[in-house]
């Protein structure tokens, strides 16, 4: 879905649908109504008195008869005014608490979509929609109404009055009054055109410059001012457009409808100034009857406007209307299982899975169990599908087959607020909210004491640096801030899970993006938040791999292999090579990591959950002689490695190059001399 594709929809459709929102605000409505009534009868008096004065006072010279329609005329006006008054009060009130209720509607219903929603959505583009087109429904739904409903009024009214005082003048005006309907329909498409264009253009440039600021190191450090600029002068020669467009319709409209209206004056001065010579007429009336016609013109002017701003507010309404038929992809049960606290068994069965709109399945037939207080690390190249189990296990998505269970209950079946509860998730990225500290740390438990939160800080070794802010506790941190580096960011999240207290615990790379030093920091505080809970670690970090009950080893959506970790680097396959491919540094770039089997070797292999043949670490079929010691280079593009895939050979027989290197025992430390994380000593506080 794109912001190019957004679906035309009638006005009347678009109406409907945000109708429902004004509940409550209705009789308000018609209050707002009311007071225009009320003012279009105090105008009208204030005519007729008018009329009155021109033809006793001012024709006649009678200062006597001047007195009492003037003294009418001000109290009609006063009370006019006051009518005039409460009913814009009014008004307001009931168009802001609109646009506030509708926005919250959108809001809320945008946080329940599913994350590929806001992968495939620019958020610039989003903030536009929960933006300018929240207000554009506005001037639809509720001003757009009440000005109906008040024009309407009005011109009908003063119609009615012009009739009273002169009907054949009156209806020789009235033969000219299609022509504002005429001029009206005549821009009314070209101006939709032209403000969804300026609506899709909007939510372009809102998106440029959110992702320039937020890639703020990116421009600045490749010099992409330029660059930036021209993205942002691109989407913004767009808006300009069609804004210079807009303008230029509607000003053409107010000019067309000006020269009506001048030809509408003429026509009743020329028959009034017959009529006056014919003595069927007096001064007083044929000013009077112009005066109505004066009155009449605006709200007649203004229906066919507002008809054209109606049509114009329909683009915003299309792009919202677009957001709300995306449907959450999780809802709550409707009928909840009743369960208590959950010991955290956790279950995958035969769980397939591929993305809304995706062409492959990023899970098939995936099953594991993981009982309570076990850790079980899932590893794997980039893309086999990680992340995807984690989202299953928050219930992000259902899976299309199979079933994700906690304690034996399927997670459709349990309400979405239990069940995450239930479930915490350390993700990759440390989400941090603009706020305190401490707030940053109490969203784990809303309602938490203070006491609470500092031993869960203390527990996440976070207190200590806490403390060192200059208003500790109280001290404001926000997504970009540059006051927490970001192992530090880590352990306030790391606090966060503490306080939340679930049985079950996904952790999606919880080392990702930390260095070296970072990292080892924050190990001690995910100990200590796992101990007790199931937890499911997904990582390519594997200096936390020895501390496993178990290791599932992921790849194209299939677990291709488990084990523990020794057990796994003696078995010298997959994982093996992960390892090694790690501890050559050869950084998870996806593209640099060693694929576990070639491409070519479809079907994927499915993992034998019988105990592997036991293979001496290092003697796997990639510790080949002349590549052992050198930089790591991708698999298939191994000139000389004969050795076919490891899967395809089960039981797989030792090969020749058994002596070389990668045939050393386990090793305890990393390439770089660092101790693996098992054996941890005292670090220096970061
Ligand atoms: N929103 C999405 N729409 C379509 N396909 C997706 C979406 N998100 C992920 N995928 C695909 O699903 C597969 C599994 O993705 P997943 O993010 O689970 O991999 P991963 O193992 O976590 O990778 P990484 O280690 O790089 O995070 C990949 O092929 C990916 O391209």
């Amino acid at each position: 879905m794109d912001e190019e594709e957004t679906p035309a929809i009638p006005a009347r459709t678009a109406f409907r649908r945000f109708w429902p929102l004004t509940k409550g605000l209705r009789k308000w409505l018609l209050l707002v109504w009311l007071c225009t009534v009320l003012a279009a009868l105090a105008e009208t008096e204030a005519i007729l008195l008018f009329s009155d004065l021109t033809d006793h006072a001012l024709e006649k010279g009678s200062l006597a008869a001047f007195w009492s329609p003037a003294a009418q005329w001000l109290a009609v006006a006063v009370a006019g005014a006051v009518v005039a008054y409460a009913g814009n009060s009014v008004a307001a009130w009931v168009t802001e608490r609109f646009v506030m209720r509708l926005r919250e509607h959108v809001f809320d219903h945008v946080q329940q979509l599913p994350p590929h929603f806001f992968q495939r959505h620019r958020q610039g583009d989003l903030l536009s929609r929960l933006t300018s087109d929240v207000e554009a429904i506005e001037t639809m739904v509720v001003s757009g109404l009440v000005g109906a409903a008040s024009a309407a009024f009005s011109a009908l009214f003063y119609a009615a009055a012009a009739f009273w005082l002169r009907w054949d003048l009156a209806a020789a005006t009235f033969v000219l009054a299609p022509l504002f309907w005429l001029a009206a329909r005549r821009f009314s498409g070209s101006l939709k055109d032209v403000s969804r264009a300026g609506r899709v253009a909007d939510g372009a440039i809102t998106s440029v410059v959110e992702e320039s600021l937020g890639n703020i190191v990116l421009t600045q450090a490749y010099d992409r001012r330029d660059a930036e600029c021209r993205r942002l002068r691109e989407e913004a020669n767009a808006w300009f457009r069609a804004s210079v467009r807009s303008t230029r319709l509607n000003e053409a409209y107010e000019q067309l409808v000006q020269v009506i209206e001048t030809v509408c004056v003429l026509a009743v001065i020329g028959i009034g100034a017959w009529e006056i010579s014919t003595g069927r007429m007096t001064l007083g009336q044929l000013l009077a009857f112009a005066a109505f016609l004066g009155y009449l013109y605006p709200p007649v002017r203004g229906l066919a406007q507002l008809g054209l701003t109606v049509t114009a507010a329909t683009a915003g309404a299309e792009r919202l209307i677009e957001i709300l038929d995306v449907g959450p992809s999780v809802g709550d049960p409707g009928r909840p299982a009743e369960t208590g606290r959950p010991d955290g068994t956790v279950e995958l069965r035969n769980v397939s899975f591929r993305y809304p709109g995706a062409e492959k399945s990023a899970l098939e037939d995936l099953s594991f169990a993981v009982s309570p207080g076990e850790l079980v690390i899932v590893t794997g190249p980039s893309g086999a599908g990680k992340s995807t189990v984690s989202k299953l296990l928050l219930r992000f998505y259902d899976p299309d087959s199979g079933d994700v269970l906690l304690d034996g209950v399927p997670l459709r079946d349990l309400p979405l607020a239990r069940l995450r509860a239930y479930v915490t998730l350390l993700p990759q990225e440390t989400l941090v909210l603009h706020d305190t500290v401490r707030a940053n740390i109490a969203c784990g438990r809303p309602g938490a004491s203070d006491q609470a939160i500092e031993e869960a800080a203390k527990a996440a070794d976070a207190h200590d640096f806490i403390v060192r802010l200059p208003e500790g506790y109280d001290t404001r941190v926000d997504p970009n801030s540059a006051r927490l580096s970001g192992g530090q960011l880590q352990r306030l999240a790391i606090a966060r899970a503490i306080l939340r207290d679930a049985p079950v615990l996904v952790l999606d790379e919880p080392t990702t993006g930390l260095d070296a030093l970072a990292a080892r920091r924050v190990v001690k505080p995910l100990r200590r938040l796992m101990t007790g809970r199931t937890t499911i670690m997904i990582t390519h970090d594997l200096n936390l791999a020895p501390d496993a009950d178990r290791i599932l080893v992921v790849d194209r959506g299939r677990i291709v292999e488990t084990g523990r970790h020794d057990e796994l680097l003696a078995r010298g396959g997959p994982y093996w090579r992960l390892h090694r491919s790690q501890n050559n540094a050869a950084m998870d770039t996806g593209e640099l990591r060693m694929p576990l089997w070639e491409e070519e070797q479809a079907p994927v292999p499915v993992h034998d959950p019988a105990p592997a043949y036991q293979q001496p670490y290092g003697q796997g079929p990639y510790a080949h002689g002349s590549h052992a010691h050198g930089p790591y280079v991708p698999g298939p593009h191994v000139p000389d490695l004969h050795v076919p895939d490891p899967y395809a050979h089960d039981p797989y027989v030792p090969g020749p190059h058994a002596s070389d290197a990668y045939a050393a025992p386990v090793p305890t430390t990393l390439p770089d001399g660092r101790p693996l994380f098992r054996d941890e000593e005292a670090w220096p506080e970061i």
